[in-house]
């Protein structure tokens, strides 16, 4: 098994400066003295096969899906809206979605609140450092956590609960990690992510229309989703054809809504060649992750994708990766298993696989594979 996440060399070089924390001392990826290093760091130098191509990478028209249509309830654009999300699904699982209700001011905010996190002195960033082992908190580059094929980033991820009782855990996490001044931040990631957790149940009933289960079966498998929101912030970066801001990978999560800055970066592979998706203020960016390639028993895939780095402008994206309640068993509905479609994946719990890209699988290209084969080995 890959488990290159074990780190074995820590960097040393003085732009990864020494942070003392937990008895423990880890290295830090200080973007503001990193983004005007001509010397790219070793550990940021991707393998010939992964770097990205000195060429701009060709746009990809990705089908946008308008849900001011589908909103009204009219039955034709309900069938249109869910004949595109099954084709666009069947195919790359990368689509748009416009009209989608989220107010334009939260949007704004959110991106504007992520650059004031990210701008804060790394010190005060180190307040929400994230463990190694653990998927919530502030990490830059992932240096105590990977020893090669550093992304060139800084993420800050936090957890979303969808359960009645929990309507201010984003909120709460700002407060309690970051010192009560974080209130108002904290206040609109939840929003946000409130705004996120609808959007997506939302989509839950297209994809079940889609499959041709009920509308309700996927909605309702979310409604008390427990998922995560990552903000992640790109610095410049003076090599930009060395390295990656986010490798290669499909998302281990169910569904992905991101939201771009006005910078791209994010790259698809279609098709066999790699294909941007335009920044669109307006649009987030739909895609398929692991989780409900198994729910839907392979029919709907997830997709390769990456983000590369320029060297003229930080870029920022808004992730809310939606997952399922962490003990609940993904399993695809009875409909669609049958003597031609048998069973792909073994069951499991969100939280034995998100345990799984933490603790075992860096993940990337092979994650639910690589995953669906240690389930069946440990239960065999
Ligand atoms: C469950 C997850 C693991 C990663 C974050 C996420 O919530 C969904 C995508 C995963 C990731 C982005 C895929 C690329 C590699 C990774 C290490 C990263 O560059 O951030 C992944 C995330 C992780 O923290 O393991
Ligand atoms: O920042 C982006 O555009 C994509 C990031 C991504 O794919 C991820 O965080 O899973
Ligand atoms: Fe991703």
């Amino acid at each position: 098994m890959a488990i290159d996440c074990i780190i074995k060399n820590p960097p040393t070089m003085s732009s990864l400066k020494e942070h003392k924390e937990d008895q423990q001392k880890s290295l830090v990826f200080d973007a503001l003295v990193l983004q005007h290093e001509t010397n790219m760091p070793q550990q940021f130098i991707w393998p010939d096969h992964e770097k990205p191509n000195s060429q701009k990478s060709k746009e990809l028209e990705v089908p946008m899906l308008d849900l001011g249509d589908f909103l009204t309830g009219h039955s034709d654009s309900v069938k249109k809206a869910s004949r595109l999300i099954g084709e666009v699904c069947e195919n790359h699982g990368f689509f748009l979605v416009v009209n989608h209700g989220v107010d334009a001011n939260l949007i704004s905010d959110a991106q504007r609140y992520l650059d004031l996190f990210f701008e804060l002195p790394l010190l005060e960033k180190q307040r929400a450092q994230r463990k190694v082992g653990e998927s919530c908190g502030y990490a830059s580059s992932f240096t105590g956590r990977f020893s090669s094929k550093l992304p060139w980033k800084e993420t800050l991820s936090f957890q979303f609960s969808a359960e009645k009782n929990s309507s201010s855990v984003v909120k709460d996490y700002f407060t309690n990690t970051m010192g009560e001044e974080f209130e108002r931040l904290g206040k609109v990631y939840q929003d946000y992510c409130n705004a996120m957790s609808k959007l997506s149940l939302v989509i839950m009933e297209l994809l079940g229309m889609s499959l041709g289960v009920s509308r309700g079966h996927f909605k309702e498998f979310f409604e008390d989703n427990n998922s995560i929101m990552r903000l992640n912030y790109y610095p410049p970066c003076q090599k930009p054809d060395l390295t990656l801001g986010t490798g290669p990978h499909c998302d281990p999560t169910s569904l992905t809504i991101l939201h771009q800055d006005n910078v791209s970066g994010l790259e698809v592979f279609v098709d066999n060649e790699w294909r941007s998706i335009a920044p669109n203020p307006n649009a987030f960016v739909v895609n398929i992750g692991d989780t409900f390639m198994a729910l839907s028993n392979g029919r709907y895939k997830s997709c390769l994708h990456r983000a590369v780095v320029n060297n003229k402008s930080p870029r920022k994206s808004l992730a809310f990766f939606l997952c399922p309640k962490r003990e609940k068993l993904v399993s695809p509905p009875q409909e669609l298993v049958d003597e031609n479609n048998p069973r792909i994946y073994p069951d499991f719990t969100w939280s034995t696989f998100l345990e799984f890209t933490q603790k075992h699988y860096r993940a990337d290209m092979n994650t639910l594979q690589v995953f669906s084969n240690w389930v069946r080995q440990k239960t065999s």
